[in-house]
C-alpha cells in the first residue's frame, strides 16, 4: 500500500444516525476505501472503543439499567468518551493515522438531549469535558424512515436466530425514533460545517458511493493522494 498518511493530515470522522440506518456497514466501508487510497485508517465505536469505555457500554446498555434515566447516562456516556478520547482517538490521530466512529458525540445530543430532554447547557458542558478538544473533522449523518431501518434490524436478528436481541435503546417506540431522527436532522442543520446528511434508504453500493463522494468533498487533498 502506498503510504498516503506522510502527506494528508490524519482526520477524525464520526458516522450518526439511528438504529439499523447502516452506519457500521459504512463505517467498514470506508476505512477500506481510505486503506485503497492509502490512507491508514482505525474504525471504532461508542459507545465503547476503550476496556473501559466497553465496560460502560454493557453497564448502561443492558436492561439491568432501566432506571437510570437520561441525565445520568448522559454523564456515563461522557465518562466513556472521554477515555475512549483520550486513550485511542487522539493517540491516533497525533500517529497520523485517521479515525472513523461509528457514533460520538452527537448521539448524547440526539438521544440524551434533544429526545431526552437532557438540558443543552448540560450536555454541552459534558461535551467540552469529554472531547477534550477532538471535535470530528466530518460528520455523516446517515438519515432515513426509521420504520424502514427497524426491519432491517429484525431481519438480521430472525436470521441469527435469536429471540431477544433488542437492546434496550432498540425497544424504544416509532415515534420516539422519529423524533429522534428529527434531532440528527437538526444537529445537522446547526452544524453545517461539519456534519453532511446522507440518505441512507438505497443499496450499500450507492450509499458507499454517495459517502465517498462526501469525504471527497470536505477533504479535497485525498483526490491527489496517491493510490494504493
Ligand atoms: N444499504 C443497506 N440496505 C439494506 N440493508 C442494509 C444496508 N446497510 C446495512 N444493511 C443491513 O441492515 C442491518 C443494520 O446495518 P448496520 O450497518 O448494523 O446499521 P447500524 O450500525 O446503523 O445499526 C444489517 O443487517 C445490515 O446488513
Ligand atoms: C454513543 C451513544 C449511544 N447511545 C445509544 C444509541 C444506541 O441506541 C445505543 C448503542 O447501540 P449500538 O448497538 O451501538 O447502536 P446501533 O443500534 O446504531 O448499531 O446507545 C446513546 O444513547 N448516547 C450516546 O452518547
Amino acid at each position: 500500500m502506498a503510504d498516503a498518511s506522510q502527506s494528508v493530515k490524519a482526520r477524525f470522522i464520526t458516522f450518526e444516525g439511528g438504529e439499523g440506518v447502516g452506519k457500521s456497514t459504512q463505517a467498514k466501508r470506508l476505512q477500506a476505501r481510505l486503506h485503497k487510497q492509502g490512507i491508514e485508517a482505525i474504525r471504532t465505536r461508542e459507545p465503547g472503543g476503550t476496556p473501559k469505555a466497553e465496560a460502560i457500554r454493557s453497564f448502561i446498555l443492558q436492561g439491568r439499567s432501566e432506571s437510570w434515566g437520561a441525565g445520568a447516562e448522559a454523564v456515563l456516556f461522557a465518562a466513556a468518551r472521554l477515555d475512549h478520547v483520550n486513550q485511542l482517538i487522539a493517540p491516533n490521530l497525533d500517529a497520523g493515522k485517521w479515525v472513523i466512529s461509528d457514533r460520538f458525540h452527537d448521539s448524547t445530543r440526539a438521544y440524551q438531549g434533544l429526545t431526552g430532554g437532557v438540558d443543552a447547557k448540560l450536555i454541552g458542558a459534558l461535551e467540552e469535558l469529554a472531547l477534550n478538544g477532538h471535535k470530528p473533522d466530518l460528520t455523516l449523518v446517515l438519515d432515513m424512515d426509521p420504520e424502514i431501518a427497524f426491519a432491517r434490524v429484525r431481519e438480521r436478528q430472525l436470521e441469527d436466530a435469536l429471540v431477544d436481541t433488542g437492546d434496550r435503546f432498540e425497544k424504544e417506540n416509532l415515534e420516539w425514533h422519529r423524533k429522534l431522527r428529527e434531532g440528527f436532522l437538526e444537529i445537522a442543520r446547526n452544524n453545517r460545517e461539519r456534519c453532511v446528511v446522507v440518505l441512507a434508504d438505497r443499496t450499500e453500493d450507492k450509499l458507499e458511493e454517495a459517502i465517498w463522494q462526501a469525504v471527497l468533498e470536505h477533504f479535497p487533498e485525498l483526490e491527489t493522494a496517491p493510490t494504493a
